[in-house]
């Protein structure tokens, strides 16, 4: 059997794996968890998942991505290899071709770790993509013509920002604050009000389930519990949406202003495509509530949330793969 081509939304918080003919075939948190004393892997993916913040001292459940980069390179490639072994695609006579994923502003130290880490789970050859294209094909953008498409594709390590024409990025940025810096957010929240420290899988339950970040978007409560700082013991309180939407108010303002600065660089007869089209959110941040309110509100532009928006880069690089031979050539 011939190995078949195949696409990897390489993400901070979980990778994707789309191969050509079959869709997308793999869905699974980047998280690995590996016994300390003998650097063994025990699991990966959801099994390793399960286990963040719950492990006893010789074992860790590590997240090798950090702010979208590779920040563990052996673990990266560990997992890697896990996953693609997985899917089983590997074939006898011939490595398969990989399209991985990458934010678009990072330094070609880092995308030579990517490269070297898909190459090394037995990636031949490995074509690098930028994450903001993918996205936006994946979201049914028709970036081909000469006319202006954005997308703010918002991960759990980076948030992309783009404006594209003629299958190609006029301007963009990149930023550290997704996800996980929502996450953090609510923790240091919930610590400073309430002295109260919890784990990360319950900051993004509060995130996911009751966060909102417009104005009285939302009024939901949610009990959530933790350990006490100063008794030492397990304690349980109730937060509401508007606590988390102050929580977040300064992460999202960063996103507010990162995407301005893209849209003022932007040539003018871009910026009048964009009022028509409207911009496209992407990536799991697209889906924290009120997100695309406050920046249609904010940007003056209509703003939509793309279908599916987890797996718009994943399916984005599907489309590539079918059109591998033209794209290589590019
Ligand atoms: N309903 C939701 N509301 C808010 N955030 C959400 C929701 N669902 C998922 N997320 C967040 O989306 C993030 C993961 O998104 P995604 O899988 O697109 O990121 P990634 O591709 O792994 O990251 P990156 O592109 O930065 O490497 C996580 O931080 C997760 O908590």
């Amino acid at each position: 059997m011939f190995s078949r081509d195949i696409g990897i939304d390489l993400g901070t918080a979980n990778v994707l794996i789309h191969v050509k003919g079959k869709g997308i075939v793999l869905n699974e948190p980047s998280v690995v968890a590996i016994d300390q004393k003998s650097g063994k892997v025990l699991e990966v993916g959801h099994e390793a998942h399960r286990m963040v913040g719950r492990t006893p001292g010789n074992i860790v459940a590590v997240r090798p991505l950090r702010d979208g980069v590779i920040a563990d390179f052996e673990i990266t490639e560990a997992m890697l290899k896990h996953f693609i072994h997985k899917i089983g695609v590997k074939s006898f006579f011939r490595a398969p071709r990989i399209l991985i994923c990458c934010p678009a502003n990072i330094t070609s130290v880092e995308q030579k770790a990517i490269r070297e880490a898909a190459e090394k789970s037995g990636g031949k050859p490995v074509y690098l993509a930028e994450e903001p294209k993918v996205a936006a094909i994946g979201a049914g953008m028709d970036i081909s013509q000469p006319s202006g498409n954005m997308v703010v594709d918002i991960g759990g390590g980076t948030t992309d920002i783009a404006v594209l024409s003629m299958s190609d990025i006029v301007t963009a940025s990149s930023i550290k604050v997704a996800g996980d810096r929502f996450d953090y957010a609510i923790q240091s929240y919930i610590k400073s009000k309430y002295k109260l420290l919890i784990g990360d899988r319950t900051s993004e339950d509060v995130k996911v389930n009751i966060a909102t970040v417009y104005p009285n978007g939302r009024q939901e409560e949610m009990d959530i519990r933790g350990r006490d700082m100063v008794s030492g013991l397990p304690l349980t309180i109730t937060i509401k949406s508007s606590e988390i939407y102050e929580a977040l108010e300064e992460q999202v303002a960063s996103i507010v202003v990162a995407s301005k600065s893209v849209l003022e660089k932007t040539p003018p007869e871009l910026s009048a495509d964009i009022i028509d089209r409207g911009i496209i959110l992407t990536g799991g941040g697209a889906l924290l509530h009120g997100l695309d309110r406050l920046l249609a509100d904010e940007l003056k532009v209509p703003v939509l949330v793309a279908e599916d928006p987890m797996t718009c880069v994943a399916r984005g690089t599907g489309m590539m793969l079918e059109n591998l031979d033209q794209f290589v050539k590019a």
